[in-house]
């Protein structure tokens, strides 16, 4: 069991709720001018990855009081346990066992007193033999056609995490062999997406841990009767579909070939499955060896937060500063800010790793927690984001503490593009720390031949007040390995942060309501019928949904 101390009865909270008020008033320019070996006490390397986390309004004993806090809600403790298979997912009853998927050094991790590695390496090298057999062009579709179009069916967990990766490795990708992502109920997901593929050449993947998600069914049913039309024989469907899911018995009620089938455990959470099975899109997509390097990044990862200091821990220490301004500073958001046009939708796959994971608010004593958890997670590529959301965070009234990441080598050197991508990465975090003063602003003005009068005008508006805190992450280049990393990283920083809240990271019981509600509603539309049975509002809505329909 996990400690439960709630977190504003932890003595270090005390201790930063008095020092949050000393640096509340000081700007990241007098932390700068105070101390200047800031870079080099508020940095971290970690093989091919730089994280700067100089830039945030913290000096040494922010950051030993925050330590202590993580000390306090017995961090220490809890990171063994999820690492020894402990049931952390106390609602669910389960361990929580992701890293175990990623395990490259196969020492046994328990479940339920079982080393669980035998069946995590076996369900990997029926991955390996698939994904090569579909790369090679062994595996042959019903017209002995090679596949040239993978279709992933499944939303959230068994949607997302093989999205962003098959988007950030694309340049890794086999050219030939393309991969598609339907996850929406709305047909016209499903429908756009077929609309140019070949049943012969085409092989879905089914995606779901329950094998029971509506939406993921709905689209499961809709693409087999599309294949079905042409092929026509439903002998041929063995070829054409496979299952990823730890429901054997659903699977094989759908019709799938359980030869067919990639298992994975009720210890995978559906947020941090894309190293099970539920990966299988990106192992045939980017091949199964570079598959295994995204394993081994994370698990270098793994070892990194399981056995490093906390004060030099990279989950660790972005999970504290995640709190600082969550609980001290009053953020509501954070941002996650990639200069790289491959990870477009890294932020969009932590919207739910985070969001999902951590946005609770019953303590693990099941009382009502009295402090704020979970931040919303948002985010768009450089320099898009600049050109649209940047104003707010320079100069609007919320404090949005960013994370920006960026690669130094480009997989695309074109040119100069890196050279101008990077310096406006560079710059963004050095302006929204420094802001610019009105006296900068002035003496740029009048430099520009502005009269006197213009001059006071403008200079409320073009004045800056900085002192927006940054998470600088450079990595030398986005490979399988360093990606691996980096996602393990906010996976363990989601962990930290949860730990410390006093909540539980690995239950979602609010997705649960809404599949509820759906189904209630459901049957109700299968007749013209008008209803009475909501309220005033839901009854209209229905019903005029009846009378246009
Ligand atoms: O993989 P299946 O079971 O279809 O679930 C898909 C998704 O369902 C939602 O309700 C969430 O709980 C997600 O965490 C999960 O990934």
């Amino acid at each position: 069991m996990l400690q439960t101390v709630p977190f504003e009865q932890l003595p270090a909270y005390k201790k930063l709720k008095t020092h949050h008020k000393t640096i509340a008033q000081k700007h990241l320019r007098e932390l700068f001018a105070e101390d200047p070996d800031r870079h080099k006490k508020f940095s971290i390397r970690f093989g091919d990855i730089l994280l700067d986390y100089s830039k945030n309004r913290i000096n040494s004993r922010t950051r030993s009081y925050l330590i202590q806090l993580a000390q306090e809600a017995g961090l220490s403790e809890a990171i063994e346990k999820m690492f020894t298979g402990d049931k952390i997912n106390a609602t669910e009853g389960r361990s929580v066992l992701h890293v175990a998927l990623r395990n490259r050094s196969n020492e046994p991790i328990l479940s339920d007193g079982k080393d669980v590695m035998p069946e995590v390496n076996e369900v990997l090298a029926k991955m390996k033999d698939f994904s090569g057999r579909v790369r090679s062009g062994a595996w042959k579709g019903y017209t002995s056609k090679e596949i040239t179009d993978i279709v992933n069916i499944g939303i959230g967990g068994s949607d997302l995490g093989p999205v962003m990766v098959t988007e950030a490795l694309k340049a890794y990708g086999k050219p030939g062999l393309n991969v598609h992502f339907v996850s929406n109920v709305d047909g016209t997901h499903i429908a756009e997406t077929v609309k140019t593929l070949n049943p012969e050449t085409t092989l879905f993947m089914i995606a779901s841990k329950t094998f029971t998600t509506q939406e993921t069914m709905a689209n499961a049913h809709s693409a087999r009767d599309w294949f079905l039309e042409k092929a026509a024989d439903e002998a041929h469907v063995k070829k054409h579909f496979v299952a990823i899911s730890t429901n054997r018995k659903e699977v094989e009620k759908f019709g799938i070939d359980p030869e067919n089938m990639f298992g994975f455990w009720d210890w995978v959470g559906g947020r941090y499955s894309l190293w099970s099975a539920i990966g299988l899109s990106i192992a045939c997509f980017v091949g199964f060896q570079n598959f295994e390097q995204l394993l081994t990044g994370a698990h270098e990862m793994d070892k990194h937060f399981r056995t490093t200091k906390l004060d030099r821990n990279i989950p660790v220490l972005l999970g504290l500063l995640g709190i600082w301004y969550n609980n001290f500073f009053g953020a509501q958001t954070q941002a996650i800010l990639p200069y790289d046009q491959y990870l477009h939708r890294f932020a969009a796959y932590f919207q739910q790793g985070d969001m999902e994971s951590n946005g609770k608010s019953t303590g693990r004593d099941g009382k009502p927690v009295a402090h704020q958890t979970g931040p919303i997670i948002w985010g768009e590529p450089g320099t898009n984001g600049q050109h649209a959301f940047y104003q707010l965070i320079h100069q609007g009234t919320k404090l949005i503490p960013c994370d920006f990441i960026a690669p130094a080598v480009s997989l695309n050197p074109l040119g100069d593009h890196h050279k101008m991508l990077l310096s406006n990465f560079f710059a963004q975090t050095e302006a929204l720390m420094n802001g610019k003063t009105e006296e900068e602003v002035r003496a740029e003005l009048e430099g520009s031949g502005k009269s006197k009068e213009e001059t006071d005008f403008l200079t409320p508006f073009k004045t800056f007040s900085g002192n927006r805190p940054t998470n600088s992450i450079l990595v030398r280049k986005i490979t399988p390995k360093v990606l691996g990393s980096l996602i393990a990283m906010y996976e363990h920083k989601i962990f930290v942060q949860g730990i410390i809240w006093n909540i539980f990271s690995f239950d979602q019981w609010g997705v649960e309501l809404g599949k509820q509600l759906a189904n209630k509603i459901y049957p109700e539309l299968q007749n013209d019928w008008p209803v009475s049975n909501h309220d005033s509002s839901t009854n209209g809505l229905i019903n005029q949904y009846k009378r246009w329909r």
